[in-house]
Order: C-alpha cells, then sequence, then structure tokens
C-alpha cells in the first residue's frame, strides 16, 4: 500500500499551532516601551511562551485581571498575546481574528510584523494555503525593510517552516540560515536550530546521528525549551525507526514521555503515541502495538486526518491481517486509507496553492519589469522628438522593438503559466498525473462513457514488497523503478487511456471503452510485462510484481466513488491471496472468482 508522507509533514505536524514569534523579548525596548514601563510585564509574560507554557497561561490570566485599565497600545499587545495561546490550543479562527484586529491597526511595526507571521502560520494551519502562500510571497518583498530584529527573527522563522512545509526545503534552509545570522550575540540558537534541522529533514538529510540534530536537543534543553527539545526527540525516534534501531527508539520514546505528558502539547502526544505502536509492530510485539495504536485512536477526534492516526490505522490493519482477523483488517484498512487520501488530498492542495502563489509572484514581478521598461522607451522617444528627421526613423526601430519587447514577454509569461499548470497536475517522480488530478479527468472521462453508454475500468496497481526493494537497493533505486514500472505501464496502454500516481507505489489506469473481459486481459498483460521485464541497475537485476484490482461499470455504474471502492477490494483481495495477480472485481460474487496469476 501507499506509504505517502514524507518527513517535512511530519516535521510541520510536530510544530503547528506553536509558531516561532521571536526570541525571548525582554533585552530590548522600543522608546515608546521605554517610557511606559508597564509594557515591561507584557514582554516577561511574552519571554516565557515556550518555556514555560503553565507560567505563560498564568500570566496572560493576570494581565487580563487588570484589563479594564489598559492603555490602547497593551490592549493590542494583550490581543496578540491571545492569539499566540489561540493558536497553540489549536483554536484557529480565534488566532486568525485577533491576529487580524493586531494588524488592522498598523502592520509595519513590530507587533504588527510578529502578528503577519503569526497569521500565515494560522492559515497554513487551517489548510488556507493560498492566502497563506500569497502573504509569504508579500513577506518576502518587506523583508529587506524590516530592521526591527524581533520582528525580523519571526518573519524568517515563520517563512522558513511554510517553505518547507511546501515541500521546498532548500528555501527553507536559506531562511533558517538567515535566521542564524538574525540571532543576537548572547540568544540561544534553539529555535534557528531547529528550523534547520526540520529543513534538512524535509530534504531527507538526516540520520539518526546528524549533529545538527543532536546539538539541537542538547541546545535547546539548555535553553529550557522543551516543547522545541521534544520535536527534535520525535525526529530523532523516526530517524532511529527508520534506521531499525528499535531499541534505541523505544528508549528514547521512554525517555521523553514524561517530558511531552507535563507539556501537554498534542501534536507531540499523539505523535508519541504512534510512534511507538510502530515500533512495538516492527520488534514483533503485537500485543503492545496494537494497545499503543488504539490509545492513538482514542486520543483523536472524530473526522481527524493526521499522519499519527495513519500510522496507527496501518499498524491496526496489519496486526489483524497477519492473525488472520479478515474482517478486522479491513475495517482497518478502510480507515487507514481515508488518512493516506485525506493527506494525499491535502499535499495535492496545499502544492497546488505553491505553484500558484509562486507564479503570481514571478508574473508580477515580470509586469513591473515590462511597464518600466515602456516608460524608458517613452522617454527616449521624447527626446529624439527635438531631433528632426532621423528622430522618426530612430523611432520606429524603437517602437518595434517595444512591440518585440512586449511580445517576448507575453510568450514567456504565457509559457510560464502553462508550464506551471502542467508541473500542477503532474507527479514529480513520474510525470504522469498526480492522484487528485487523475480523480478530476477520471470523472471528467466516464461522465462522457456514460453518455454514450460506453464500458470502461478502473484498474487499481501496488507494487509488491516495495519496502523491500528500498531496502535492499536504496531510495534512488526505489525511485528508478517507480519510473520503470510507470514506462511499462504506459507501454501497455492505448492514447485513450488514463494513467495516474495515487501515491507511494500505488496506481490507477482508466481502461476506456473496454468491457470487463477486455478489461482483465489488459490487466493480465500489464502484469505479465512488468514480471517479465526487471530494471537492471549497474549490472544488478531488479525483479519485482505488482498486484491489480479491476472494476468495471457494467456492475458499478459510472461514479467513481463507486469503482473505486470495488477496485480497491479486488486490489485487497489480490494481495491478501500472495500478490503478484489479477483480481476482477464482482466476479468472486457470482462464484467466478478470476483470479490470474503465475502460479
Ligand atoms: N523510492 C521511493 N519509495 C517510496 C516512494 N513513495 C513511497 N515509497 C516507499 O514505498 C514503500 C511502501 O511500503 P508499504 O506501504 O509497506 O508497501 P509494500 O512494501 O509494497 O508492501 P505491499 O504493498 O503489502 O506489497 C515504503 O517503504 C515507502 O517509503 C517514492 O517516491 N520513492
Amino acid at each position: 500500500m501507499a506509504s505517502g508522507c514524507l518527513g517535512y509533514m511530519r516535521c510541520w505536524t510536530l510544530l503547528v499551532g506553536l509558531g516561532f514569534c521571536a526570541f525571548v523579548p525582554g533585552g530590548r525596548a522600543t522608546p515608546a516601551q521605554t517610557a511606559e514601563g508597564a509594557m515591561d510585564r507584557f514582554r516577561q509574560v511574552d519571554a516565557i511562551r515556550t518555556k514555560d507554557h503553565a507560567g505563560f497561561v498564568d500570566g496572560l490570566g493576570g494581565l487580563h485581571r487588570d484589563e479594564d485599565g489598559l492603555k490602547a497600545d497593551e490592549k493590542r499587545y494583550l490581543r496578540f498575546l491571545d492569539g499566540w495561546e489561540a493558536n497553540y490550543e489549536g483554536r484557529y479562527a480565534q488566532a486568525e481574528a485577533a491576529f487580524r484586529d493586531v494588524m488592522a491597526i498598523a502592520d509595519d511595526d513590530m507587533l504588527g510584523t510578529r502578528a503577519t507571521a503569526m497569521l500565515m502560520n494560522n492559515l497554513t494551519g487551517q489548510g488556507k494555503y493560498a492566502e497563506a502562500y500569497a502573504m509569504a510571497s508579500r513577506a518576502v518583498d518587506t523583508l529587506p525593510v524590516v530592521t526591527d530584529p524581533e520582528a525580523r527573527f519571526s518573519l524568517l522563522a515563520n517563512l522558513s517552516q511554510m517553505l518547507t512545509f511546501a515541500g521546498q526545503p532548500e528555501l527553507g534552509l536559506k531562511y533558517a540560515e538567515m535566521m542564524l545570522k538574525a540571532t543576537p550575540a548572547g540568544q540561544s540558537p534553539c529555535q534557528a536550530m531547529v528550523q534547520k534541522v526540520t529543513a534538512l529533514e524535509g530534504a531527507r538529510e538526516l540520520t539518526d546521528r546528524s549533529p545538527e540534530l543532536l546539538n539541537t536537543i542538547d541546545i535547546c534543553k539548555a535553553d529550557r525549551q522543551p516543547i522545541f527539545a521534544d520535536t527534535m526527540s520525535l525526529i530523532l525516534v523516526d530517524r532511529l525507526f527508520a534506521e531499525h534501531k528499535l531499541d534505541q527508539a523505544l528508549a528514547t520514546v521512554e525517555r521523553i514521555e514524561p517530558a511531552i505528558q507535563t507539556s501537554r502539547y498534542f501534536p507531540h502526544i499523539i505523535d508519541l503515541a504512534s510512534q511507538r505502536a510502530r515500533i512495538y509492530e516492527a520488534m514483533g510485539k503485537p500485543e503492545e502495538a496494537r494497545k499503543a495504536a488504539l490509545q492513538t485512536v482514542a486520543l483523536n477526534h472524530p473526522g481527524d486526518v493526521n499522519e499519527a492516526l495513519r500510522i496507527a490505522y496501518r499498524v491496526l490493519y496489519s496486526i489483524d491481517k497477519a492473525q488472520g482477523n479478515d474482517a478486522g483488517a479491513l475495517d482497518y484498512y478502510e480507515r487507514y486509507v481515508i488518512q493516506d487520501q485525506g493527506y494525499l488530498r491535502d499535499a495535492n492542495v496545499r502544492n497546488a496553492a505553491y505553484e500558484a502563489a509562486s507564479q503570481h509572484f514571478r508574473a508580477e514581478k515580470l509586469e513591473t519589469e515590462g511597464l518600466s521598461k515602456e516608460n524608458r522607451i517613452l522617454r527616449l522617444q521624447q527626446a529624439l522628438d527635438a531631433k528632426a528627421v532621423e528622430t522618426s526613423r530612430l523611432y520606429m526601430v524603437v517602437m518595434s522593438l517595444v512591440l518585440l519587447s512586449i511580445v517576448f514577454w507575453m510568450v514567456r509569461i504565457k509559457r510560464s503559466q502553462l508550464r506551471f499548470k502542467w508541473l500542477s497536475s503532474c507527479d514529480g517522480l513520474t510525470g504522469i498525473f498526480h492522484h487528485q488530478h487523475f480523480v478530476g479527468e477520471a470523472e471528467r472521462a466516464l461522465r462522457v462513457l456514460e453518455k454514450r453508454g460506453g464500458e470502461g475500468c478502473l484498474v487499481f496497481l501496488d507494487l509488491d514488497h516495495f519496502k523491500q526493494v528500498n531496502d535492499a537497493h536504496g531510495h534512488a533505486v526505489g525511485d528508478a523503478v517507480l519510473k520503470h514500472a510507470v514506462a511499462v505501464f504506459k507501454g501497455q496502454l492505448r492514447k485513450a487511456d488514463l494513467l495516474g500516481r495515487l501515491g507511494g507505489e500505488e496506481f490507477g489506469m482508466l481502461l476506456m471503452d473496454t468491457p470487463r473481459l477486455q478489461g482483465s486481459v489488459v490487466a493480465e498483460r500489464v502484469r505479465q510485462a512488468l514480471e517479465s521485464s526487471p530494471l537492471v541497475v549497474e549490472g544488478v537485476v531488479v525483479a519485482f510484481s505488482v498486484s491489480i484490482g479491476l472494476a468495471c461499470t457494467d456492475t458499478t455504474g459510472y461514479g467513481l466513488q463507486d469503482l473505486c471502492r470495488a477496485a480497491d477490494a479486488a486490489l485487497y483481495q489480490a494481495k491478501h491471496l500472495g500478490r503478484n495477480r489479477v483480481v476482477v472485481d464482482g466476479d468472486e460474487i457470482s462464484g467466478r472468482l478470476r483470479v490470474s496469476s503465475p502460479h
């Protein structure tokens, strides 16, 4: 089944709601604040947000008790701190309102810039990616004029975090490095290092021995920043697990548990439980694994979609499957798929929003450049007018140049728009449709089929034991296998058929104008083609196979959801019956279970 989730997603989940908000504000006061010593109380409470969160909540309560006598700027500061706390607790709508109130008064002073930075974090937490990325691209423009160290630090931190989350870890790293430089002498580099490690995790450059990771845990502990230290420790658990150092991973989980129970930071609590579940599962302790996975599920609320639940349901599914409890396994598998697809949907929306914002950003820049070119040419034209005869000839030449350059820029803008449109519909690794685009195209194609009464088949394909390919030959060879498999699939399809990557090593095909019998023949042909063409990398033969589930419009109708459910169930059967085979949905109901395989 598809693995789906990437490292930067985990990192984001571990930091969401926390936002980053400057280093300890206390070292420096603006003239207005010095004049009003009362502001110091606010700054003291502000300073312990993440270090001593319980103390911060108490302090905030104290400030509210004296609310009636507060001046306008103190009320604004209080509103900001309320917003921060709401964000921490996951009350995103309330936090958003508070940050917007602070920005409405002024968004270019220190507090306004901090509120802007926090709002970017907040909008991302709420999945409002388009607005968040549009704000981020504006924030990049304002960065050169933000001189207040606290506001600048906060902006850099949130930009780094958002870009890493948007799948741009190299850019995230760039802003993390700028944060490190912006950390004033004497201040701990804990928060800047957390961002740097997060970006490195996003770029898949961390191991359990990476000095950046291990040092940052120590640095944040020394700075008495338990939440940031725990965030790093949870990444360490993840890396240890990836390296199969299960005893060490479990020991780390046990070690950090008391601190996490004290801070009561929800993303950490559920992450810890799900990590424990998958470690026990890998250790071959199914009962402990089941207990931890059920605990993860119980901690969440109905309708929640997150990485911890995805892991928990996968563990529960595997245990029931191994113990022969097929009904339980199928139930957990369905829940797992909902979590997995929820993640993929979110990732697709996020990526499309990022692409749209960066495209808009670039397009705006191009327009500005085009306009300033035009202005220069017009000034030139006025000067030429004074110079009688030759001027008009030159004028013609210049005008042609203007026209040419406008046409040139328009073509470039159009080309980059088309390119971004194409990129946002395709999977980066294999170049075929990504999940969201495949679903849209398949729905359109099915409506066409239904209108003219044609028949079609939906095929789900999942490479077998792909994890072992990665483990045995490395991730780069795993990627090459995925590309190779797509080339083989393409060779078996007609122009009208659709092909998409649904996630990890899972693919989908829609065979147009194909009745059930012909569909099963095509599916079997695909299976055989893959089996008979292993990938050869530097003389090493990497053999692999595929399990296939097929469903057709003659039994399910033309609704994509029904087709998906049926194809998914058939694929589950194909895996269950031993893999490397085709199972055709519906045939087993009539007692004619059609299973084709090499066995
Ligand atoms: N190389 C590479 N691996 C990926 C990619 N996406 C997901 N994977 C890996 O695919 C593997 C999927 O593992 P599982 O979900 O356990 O599935 P499986 O190993 O194929 O097991 P079965 O489906 O039951 O046969 C995980 O190890 C993922 O890390 C990718 O883009 N490239």
